[in-house]
């Protein structure tokens, strides 16, 4: 059963779900999702009541437990599980204890944990991509877009990190794509940076009016790096988004990005609107792409390089 603490400007919730990344990892485990409504300080309190178990494909299990802002898991796989963003939305407008409540009682929780799991068969590719950049660059609108095909000219900030999943076909695979969208605002860093880890491709996203969000793309990308602990930072897929195409005023040019992007690891670059829907799938669907062919290219190197146990007979052998 969900459970629910909170009071005061801060609510925590669990609630059981279940995920599944065929065929590397097995997860069950806790979400917890965190709403805070003034500062990030009431996490500290949230320490104490945020269990999380985690099992691993050879049946391990382990607590998980949320330090300093921090999410650690006690076998290094990464949480996945969060809230969905218009619940998360909804949560901050109307900002009660008693809202969440009636969302307890009400709660899709069960059969949306189930759902998920439900479309997830041993065919099912599960990659999980996340979005960062500065705040208001539009990395809610494009998730919104691409997954729900609307787009909201008023949104708030994100606090922390929401989801959305997807499920799709792509070159013959069946994907279950789960877009993590992340806050921009610096005072929410120590909310979004345990999320990083685990992500298969990372989206940095900057606003082509905005030449500051495009200057700090580099911050983005030392951030994520650090904090997903990427062990091959050179061959991670990044795509390097340029939002809010539709707008008149243009602060970066499509040369200046492109630029950027060949001198910083020849990540593509695509220009985007969330408002009129330009190019948001086809940057989605290059960062699956690009997941996909760095899997295809994991598993020729485990073929190649798969080392032949089997004694093999010598005939002129003369060994006793
Ligand atoms: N014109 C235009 N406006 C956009 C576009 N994308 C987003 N916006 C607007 O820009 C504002 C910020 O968008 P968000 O999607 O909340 O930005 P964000 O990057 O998620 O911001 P944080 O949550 O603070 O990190 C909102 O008012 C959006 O409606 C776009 O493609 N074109």
């Amino acid at each position: 059963m969900p459970v629910l603490l909170g009071g005061g400007s801060w609510v925590v919730f669990h609630s059981h779900m279940r995920m599944y990344r065929s065929p590397k990892y097995f997860f069950s485990f806790n979400s917890v999702h965190i709403k805070d409504k003034d500062s990030c300080e009431s996490l500290h309190n949230a320490n104490a009541m945020s269990t999380i178990t985690e099992r691993t494909p050879d049946g391990r299990t382990g607590d998980a437990s949320l330090q300093d802002g921090h999410m650690s898991l006690s076998s290094g796989v990464p949480p996945l599980c969060y809230r969905g963003a218009e619940e998360h939305r909804r949560a901050d407008r109307q900002g009660s204890v008693a809202w969440m409540k009636r969302l307890e009682e009400s709660s899709n929780l069960h059969s949306n944990s189930e759902s998920i799991a439900a479309t997830m068969t041993s065919k099912s590719t599960f990659l999980k991509v996340i979005l960062l950049g500065d705040g208001g660059v539009g990395k809610s609108s494009l998730m919104n877009r691409y997954v729900t095909n609307k787009f909201n000219s008023h949104l708030f900030h994100t606090i922390g990190v929401e989801f959305l999943n997807k499920e799709l076909e792509v070159d013959g695979h069946h994907i279950v794509l789960q877009i993590w969208d992340t806050a921009g605002q610096e005072r929410f860093r120590s909310l979004r940076t345990p999320f990083y880890r685990g992500s298969d491709c990372c989206l940095l996203t900057f606003s082509i009016e905005d030449g500051q969000s495009f200057r700090n793309l580099a911050h983005w990308k030392k951030e994520f790096t650090y904090y997903a602990d990427l062990k091959d930072p050179d061959s991670f897929p990044f795509v390097v988004v340029g939002n809010k195409l539709d707008v008149a005023e243009r602060q970066v040019s499509g040369e200046e990005a492109r630029r950027w992007c060949r001198e910083n690891g020849g990540h593509p670059y695509f220009e985007t609107s969330a408002k009129d829907a330009t190019n948001v799938a086809s940057a989605f669907e290059e960062a699956i792409r690009r997941i996909l062919a760095l899997d295809d290219r994991d598993d020729d190197l485990i073929h190649t390089n798969t080392v032949n146990l089997e004694r093999k007979t010598r005939p002129d052998s003369t060994c006793c």
